[in-house]
């Protein structure tokens, strides 16, 4: 079943050319999906029309079937309690610690501080992190930091998650750790898609979607999913 639509979507920002061009995909529940291009192909405009932060132009987006192009502000929070977000722009509170950070999803949206902190713990152990809990965020490296960014995105148990360049700016060791965390999610039923610039992630790839000037250019599959028939 698909989890993730795209039937010729365009983009064109304000003032801007066009981001995206006529792209359509479909992204099955459970895979695990790269997508890769330049800088400025139009691979986070992409992964935040999934979250409906940007709204396509033209064409439609569907999440689990729903459009979410036109979704309305009160529809919001129903989409994105089935989301991960892990995006450029959203860094850890640096003045709070790490518990509370991975703790702070559930606790804006009403969770009991109890259940919150049980979640974020939780979710800190399934990323390898849960020694770090009491740690300030400027205390650990990158890579780590990114992992905490994980944690937090999955606090509550997303269906899809969505990371743009998760492992930018990261060691090769790092980098590892960061995609094998996303992989065993992944292998746990999660769909992800993940937005790298990384030649050597693409090569152990199972699917690329290549995007260039807001364009698919080339998308394969190393062990295409037969159907069931039944
Ligand atoms: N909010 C915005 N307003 C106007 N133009 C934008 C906006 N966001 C992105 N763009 C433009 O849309 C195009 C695609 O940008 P986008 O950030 O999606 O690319 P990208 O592939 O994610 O690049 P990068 O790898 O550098 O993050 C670029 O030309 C960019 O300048």
């Amino acid at each position: 079943m698909a989890m993730i639509e795209f039937h010729d979507v365009s983009k064109l920002y304000p003032g801007g050319s066009a981001a995206l061009s006529d792209v359509s995909l479909s992204i099955a529940s459970g895979e695990l999906v790269f997508l890769a291009g330049p800088s400025g192909a139009g691979k986070s405009t992409l992964l935040k029309m999934i979250a409906a932060i940007e709204r396509p132009s033209t064409g439609r987006v569907l999440v689990n079937g729903q459009d979410v192009g036109g979704i309305k502000p009160r529809g919001l929070p129903y989409l994105r309690r089935k989301l991960g977000l892990i995006l450029q722009e959203q860094r850890l509170l640096m003045d709070r610690k790490v518990l509370a950070n991975v703790m702070l999803p559930l606790v804006v949206t009403g969770a009991a501080v109890e259940h919150a902190e049980k979640r974020a713990r939780a979710a800190l152990e399934k990323v390898g992190m849960l020694s770090k809990a009491g740690s300030m965020p400027q205390t650990l490296s990158g890579g780590e930091q990114q992992r905490v960014a994980i944690a937090r995105a999955i606090v509550h148990r997303p269906q899809v998650i969505i990371a743009d360049e998760p492992t930018a700016n990261l060691d090769r060791d790092s980098a590892n750790l960061v995609l094998s965390t996303l992989e065993a999610f992944h292998s746990a039923g999660v769909t992800c898609v993940v937005s790298t610039h990384d030649e050597y992630f693409l090569d152990r790839a199972d699917r690329v979607i290549y995007l260039s000037q807001g364009r698919v250019t080339e998308a394969w599959q190393r062990n295409p999913v037969v159907e069931d028939a039944a």
